[in-house]
């Protein structure tokens, strides 16, 4: 699978690029089936692309919005990748948008991505949207290098869920979706930025051992052409 590469000047020129192509892809959803999904990453680099996306007209009261992936941390950490959504996505207009949270204070791990599996059920398949990331060591979503769980997330034969993650990495415990709930977006994107990443990207797309650099799976098997935004 192909991708498409979409280069921007400026870090600003991106975030508000991808966020009218995300409200594009929103308001397609919303005009066939009266409401969206979309599921974003964490991290530092989209809070530029929330701010945006914040403020753009969409009908936020029939959107649902999860993350791809979370730390299992609770949502006032400063690591919590749900208290970077609150803080630069919630607000505005987009502040009527419902959200799904991945962690959950449950007695486990386990049971915390057991219990986001049930309720990512209720979104129906496949997402609207995803917006993935990638960290210099080629993980996406929680598909990180050495990961304990990383065969059977990238395997495209397990349905679609969430799941857990440990990895060196990847400092606490992750919860993250399989990359089965993924592959199929609608509309399908990899936001990065930097020179850094886009040399790690362009060692990604010129091998192809996905243990090595889990986000070759998105680029060399996903259902959708991923569409990859960056800036330097
Ligand atoms: O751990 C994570 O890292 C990646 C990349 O983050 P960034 O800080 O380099 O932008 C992110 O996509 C993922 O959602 C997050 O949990």
């Amino acid at each position: 699978m192909a991708h498409r590469m979409h280069a921007f000047e400026t870090r600003p020129a991106l975030a508000e690029a991808l966020a009218n192509r995300v409200t594009k892809a929103l308001e397609a959803a919303i005009e066939l089936k009266g409401s969206a999904t979309i599921a974003v990453s964490g991290g530092s680099t989209p809070k530029a692309f929330f701010e945006v996306l914040s403020g753009k007209p969409v009908e936020w009261d029939k959107v649902t919005i999860t993350l791809v992936d979370e730390r299992f941390v609770p949502a006032d950490n400063s690591r919590s990748n749900h208290l970077l959504l609150s803080t630069h996505l919630l607000k505005g207009p987009a502040a009527a948008a419902r959200v799904l949270p991945l962690y959950h204070d449950a007695a486990s791990i386990e049971e915390a991505a057991i219990i986001a599996t049930g309720e990512a059920r209720s979104l129906g398949a496949p997402f609207d949207a995803v917006i993935l990331g990638m960290g210099n060591d080629g993980h996406t979503a929680s598909f990180f290098p050495g990961g304990d769980h990383l065969a059977e997330a990238l395997d495209l034969s397990l349905p679609r869920r969430v799941m857990t993650m440990e990895a060196e990495g990847a400092g606490e415990p992750r919860l993250t979706f399989s990359f089965s709930a993924l592959y199929d977006a609608r509309f399908l994107a990899l936001h990065i930025e930097g020179a850094e990443k886009k040399a790690v990207l362009d060692k990604a797309l010129a091998g192809s051992d996905e243990n090595e650099m889990p986000i070759r799976a998105v680029l060399g098997r996903s259902a959708t052409k991923p569409d990859i935004y960056w800036a330097p």
